[in-house]
């Protein structure tokens, strides 16, 4: 396993610093005589099936798989050795956290940092979901967990979700909760999946669904038994891998692509908005009452 720390290049010329510890690794994983590999990294889990050219991500950031910079970087390298490996047609994401899909982000990297802090970390969230949306790879999300905010947009950002029928497996924009907004994609996203009338009722009142109202506002495509959701995944995923890829990824493509653009026309302003808009004295203060409901809820 080789642990290095290098410079990640992403879009717009910008960097991100890798963190030391981060896995590059050249397939530093067991290879077993079935096809099957798994790529070990501090963070992010990838397990993948050669033969079906099908790869699992799953999410190992505990306790709750908070989208921090370290996780995002890790991600994002992963998906991009997937995508750039053809021998990958197929991605389940999943999580290796119990009860918990993803906490969305991680509000430690929005509370008491510098500005600096605030544009690298929105530049990586910007860049995951632009790699997620825009994958060429068809992406099954075998949600089995809690799913808020940014949890939820990344579930939202594959092609088909299948939900742990579970009551506490809440899944949602939530932002509005929190005192803040969800940003103009987010809200592109959550229109593209459940139309624009739910939407905004969802996104006002930072709507968290159970599973069974998650189907019915279409948030989700299928809810099955907890024990049922990476094998119902799997099943999905061979019956869109069935689908010749060039159609499949131009149809993905021509429906996405707006949504995409959007966001890319405008980067550098959105996250400048972000900025200003997360460092502002009101902004925090939410945060940090949030983030100490939360630890107080233990107690
Ligand atoms: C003018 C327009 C400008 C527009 C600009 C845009 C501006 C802003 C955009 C921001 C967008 C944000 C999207 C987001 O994703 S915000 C994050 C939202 N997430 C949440 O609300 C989830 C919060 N967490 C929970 O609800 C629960 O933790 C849950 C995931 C359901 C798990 O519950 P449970 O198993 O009971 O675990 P605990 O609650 O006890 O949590 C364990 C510890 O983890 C900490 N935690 C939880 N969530 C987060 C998080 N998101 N970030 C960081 N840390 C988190 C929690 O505090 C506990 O910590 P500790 O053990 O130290 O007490």
């Amino acid at each position: 396993m080789a642990l290095v720390a290098g410079r990640k290049t992403f879009a717009a010329g910008k960097t991100l610093l890798l963190r030391a510890g981060v896995w590059l690794g050249a397939e530093a994983a067991a290879r077993g005589g079935n096809g099957a590999r798994r790529f070990v990294s501090q963070r992010v889990l990838v397990e993948s099936d050669v033969t079906a050219g099908i790869a699992t991500i799953k999410f190992k950031n505990p306790p709750v798989n908070s989208l921090s910079l370290e996780f995002l970087t890790e991600f994002i390298i992963c998906l991009e050795k997937l995508e750039n490996d053809k021998t990958y047609r197929g991605l389940i994401l999943t999580s290796d956290c119990p009860g918990i899909f993803s906490a969305g982000l991680d509000l430690r990297e929005m509370c008491g940092k510098n500005l600096a802090h605030y544009a690298e970390y929105w530049r990586a969230i910007q860049e995951t979901w632009l790699k997620l949306y825009l994958s060429n790879m068809v992406l099954v999300a075998a949600i089995n967990g809690a799913s808020p905010a940014g949890g939820c947009l990344m579930a939202l950002s594959s092609d088909y979700r299948v939900l742990a029928d579970n009551p506490r497996y809440r899944i949602g924009l939530n932002e509005t909760l929190l005192g803040i907004v969800a940003p103009f994609w987010f809200k592109d996203v959550l229109v593209n999946t459940i139309g624009h009338r739910a939407a905004e009722h969802a996104l006002q009142l930072g709507l968290l669904f159970q599973p069974t109202e998650a189907l019915q506002v279409g948030m989700v495509d299928q809810v099955v038994p907890e024990d049922q959701v990476q094998s119902t995944a799997l099943s999905v995923m061979t019956e869109w891998l069935a689908i010749p890829d060039h159609a499949r990824q131009l149809t993905k493509s021509m429906m996405r692509k707006a949504t995409a653009d959007n966001l890319i026309k405008q980067r550098e302003a959105d996250i400048q908005n972000f900025v200003s808009f997360v460092s502002r004295d009101s902004i925090q203060k939410s945060l940090q009452v949030y983030l100490e409901k939360l630890k107080q809820k233990k107690h």
